[in-house]
């Protein structure tokens, strides 16, 4: 039986590391980090997620500036604001909730956050940067490197591993298979288009899931003793819930875990951890700010 990797504790210890280096700077300078959440629409998943960032900044210490634009929204507006909150001197983080309507092209008000508030690593220019060896981002996405901090917590070794990534998005299965790369594991992605997944995903001893489907990954898929890091978060119908749904991972939890060495949970695995390398980047965004202008 798989060790089941918990998520939500490992998170919960980080956050309270976090809280405690809140309360330094602030002691020290009067100053505290400053998140930007900005949401577009009405979303019910986004609002959602938004929702538990904002609450994980008030519960860390953390200020959070909120800003709600309408459906509608100009691409011109939304970018007005960005430019708003670079030039805001107590934002230290700015966090543009994905995805953006369709009117409204992604990568140009991504680009326009300014470097070093891109807290979420999708500024072009830090994915570029993770992408070459020898350089780094500013901030690692926070996904992918939730990914990769519970594989070093749990103590799996990634360096020389075989690691195959499921999905090639640009925010989960691209940047964690550059990081997998970086921390010298063999890596191979498989898509939609690859013939006979389950064949490649046997070969592995890491296998990260970001494919966006509901058990997917069976349990005969999986190589005994491999790393499971489940990234889907799939809601499914479910009558007996009071919410009507329930939130199922990309990988068959059930069967996997009787062959895996070790699992992450849906929820409790990888979600909470997400938010929590969200908090840390804008810990240390803050640092450098109010470090170098005291
Ligand atoms: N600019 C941007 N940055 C993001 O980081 C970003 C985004 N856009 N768009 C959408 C995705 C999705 N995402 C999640 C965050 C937390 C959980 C999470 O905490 N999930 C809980 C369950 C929560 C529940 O019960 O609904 C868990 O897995 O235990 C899941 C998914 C961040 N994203």
């Amino acid at each position: 039986m798989a060790t089941v990797i918990d998520g939500k504790a490992v998170a919960q210890t980080i956050r309270s590391e976090i809280a405690d280096e809140v309360q330094l700077l602030s002691q020290k300078y009067g100053k505290v980090p400053g998140l930007a959440v900005v949401i577009v629409g009405h979303r019910k998943d986004s609002q959602s997620y938004v929702g538990m960032k904002r609450k994980a900044c008030a519960e860390l210490g953390i200020n959070s500036f909120d800003v709600d634009l309408p459906e509608q929204v100009s691409q011109a507006e939304l970018i007005k604001q960005v430019h708003e909150l670079n030039a805001n001197p107590d934002v230290h983080g700015i966090l543009v909730q994905l995805p953006l309507p369709k009117h409204i092209n992604e990568e140009k008000v991504l680009t326009e956050i300014s470097l070093e508030k891109d807290v979420d690593g999708f500024h072009p220019l830090n994915i570029g940067k993770l992408a070459m060896k020898g350089r780094d981002p500013l901030f690692l996405p926070c996904t992918p490197k939730a990914c990769l901090e519970l594989l070093q917590r749990s103590g799996v070794t990634i360096k020389g591993k075989k690691a195959v990534v499921v999905g090639r998005s640009n925010i989960v299965g691209l940047p964690a298979s550059l990081l997998l790369l970086k921390a010298d594991a063999t890596v191979t992605i498989v898509h939609s288009h690859t013939s006979q997944p389950e064949s490649i995903i046997r070969e592995a001893d890491i296998v990260i899931a970001a494919a966006g489907q509901p058990k997917m990954i069976k349990g005969s898929w999986i190589k005994p003793g491999a790393a499971i890091i489940d990234v889907g978060t799939n809601a499914v119908d479910d009558s007996t819930r009071k919410s009507g749904y329930r939130l199922v991972g990309d990988v068959d939890f059930e069967e996997a875990s009787k062959t895996a060495g070790w699992i992450t949970p849906v929820p409790g695995g990888v979600g909470p951890m997400t938010v929590t390398m969200l908090l840390k980047n804008t810990l240390e965004g803050a640092k450098c700010y109010i470090e170098q202008n005291n």
